[in-house]
């Protein structure tokens, strides 16, 4: 029963297999205790001394929260004790070099969907785990095809820990008694969904493919979709790709016509790369609307990129409506609307 397996166990059987696969799993259970211990502290909130509110900015320029440093130094001790050659976080400048004999990297995001911790909504740490080069400073620029894992945590209602070794994704959730347990293997993404999320306040800044694809879905029967949507945005992007393992729909943080986004605001290493990984392997699909995400390798370690991730049927479309202005013009062009001129 999927229940009784514990992660221990389930890495313990994994680092048999594969040369890396020994540091792969030491590194993922390092990323597993620091869960915990982040969980605790996202799960107290003002009753421990971590409050939630801004302490500064990242490197990137991006508002730093007191949680975002404290989970990072958690996981940067946990890591520690890992066999890695070099370790990048979204709350550091530059790539840390560790140990240049070991043969993995790993990027993390400390703490995703930092907004909403004040606000008692789930956050998450994010990683990606990629082979060692022989120069370490080309570490963090392979394309996301290299990983050789990744995952994310949800700190919500469940501590939930999403695992990719290359295999198929698992799902362990952390049980009463401090270990987490697989709740749910090799996790399927529906091919077509009804579910799209974006943050729609920006509109007005995006491209045309992505208002056209938008207003598909607002059109529901009534438009080329011929189905009604459903929407959500939680601004969490750890929260978003867990709903979409679980039932599904399409998630859209393109790139807009705002200063600083015109690569969208995800980062590649950390966020994308990581995500787009696990939503393959779930049999569902990633990409900027143009490119599909594994085929991209970071110039920088904060660059961002476009990210839509999700069922294969909602991504193709977007990708197709990147792909043809005449598509788009038509989606746009009331004529061809269900209910216009021509489809009384
Ligand atoms: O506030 P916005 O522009 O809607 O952005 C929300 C997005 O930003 C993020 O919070 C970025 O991640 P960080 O919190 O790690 O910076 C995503 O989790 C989320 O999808
Ligand atoms: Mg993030
Ligand atoms: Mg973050």
């Amino acid at each position: 029963m999927t229940g009784q397996l514990r992660l221990d166990d389930y890495l313990q059987r994994y680092s048999e297999t594969a040369p890396e696969a020994l540091a792969v799993a030491v590194a993922v259970d390092a990323i597993a205790t620091a869960a915990i211990e982040i969980a605790d502290l996202t799960g107290t909130g003002q009753l421990s001394d971590a409050s939630g509110l801004t302490t500064g900015c990242n490197s990137d320029g991006d508002l730093q929260r007191d949680l975002d440093v404290r989970a990072d130094a958690i996981l940067r001790r946990c890591l520690g004790k890992a066999p890695i050659a070099a370790l990048a976080s979204e709350e550091m400048r530059e790539p840390q070099i560790v140990d240049r004999a070991a043969k993995i990297c790993v990027a993390i995001d400390p703490l995703d969907g930092s907004s909403n911790i004040d606000i008692n909504m789930t956050v998450g740490t994010i990683f990606s785990i990629l082979p060692a080069p022989d120069d370490l400073g080309t570490a963090f620029h392979q394309r996301g095809s290299a990983q050789l894992a990744a995952g994310f945590v949800t700190y919500g209602p469940q501590t939930s820990l999403v695992l990719t070794l290359g295999d198929g994704v698992d799902v362990f959730t952390l049980d009463r008694a401090r270990s987490f347990r697989m709740a749910r293997r090799g996790v399927q993404i529906p091919e077509t969904a009804d579910e799209f999320a974006i943050n729609a306040s920006n509109r007005r800044h995006w491209d045309a493919p992505v208002r056209a694809f938008v207003d598909e879905c607002l059109a529901g029967v009534d438009g080329p979709a011929n189905r009604n949507f459903n929407m959500r945005w939680v601004a969490s992007l750890v929260a978003e790709a867990y709903r979409i393992l679980t039932r599904g729909g399409v998630f859209l943080y393109p790139s807009d016509a705002r200063p600083g986004y015109g690569d969208g605001r995800l980062r590649l290493t950390y966020e994308a790369h990581p995500m787009a990984f696990i939503m393959e392997q779930a049999g569902a699909a990633a990409s900027t609307g143009r490119e599909r995400i594994l085929d991209l390798a970071a110039h920088n370690l904060h660059q961002r990129v476009p990210l839509i991730m999700g069922s294969q049927h909602e991504v193709r479309r977007v990708e197709e409506l990147h792909c043809d202005p005449l598509l788009v013009a038509s989606v746009s062009a009331p004529l061809f609307a269900r209910r216009g001129f021509f489809r009384l």
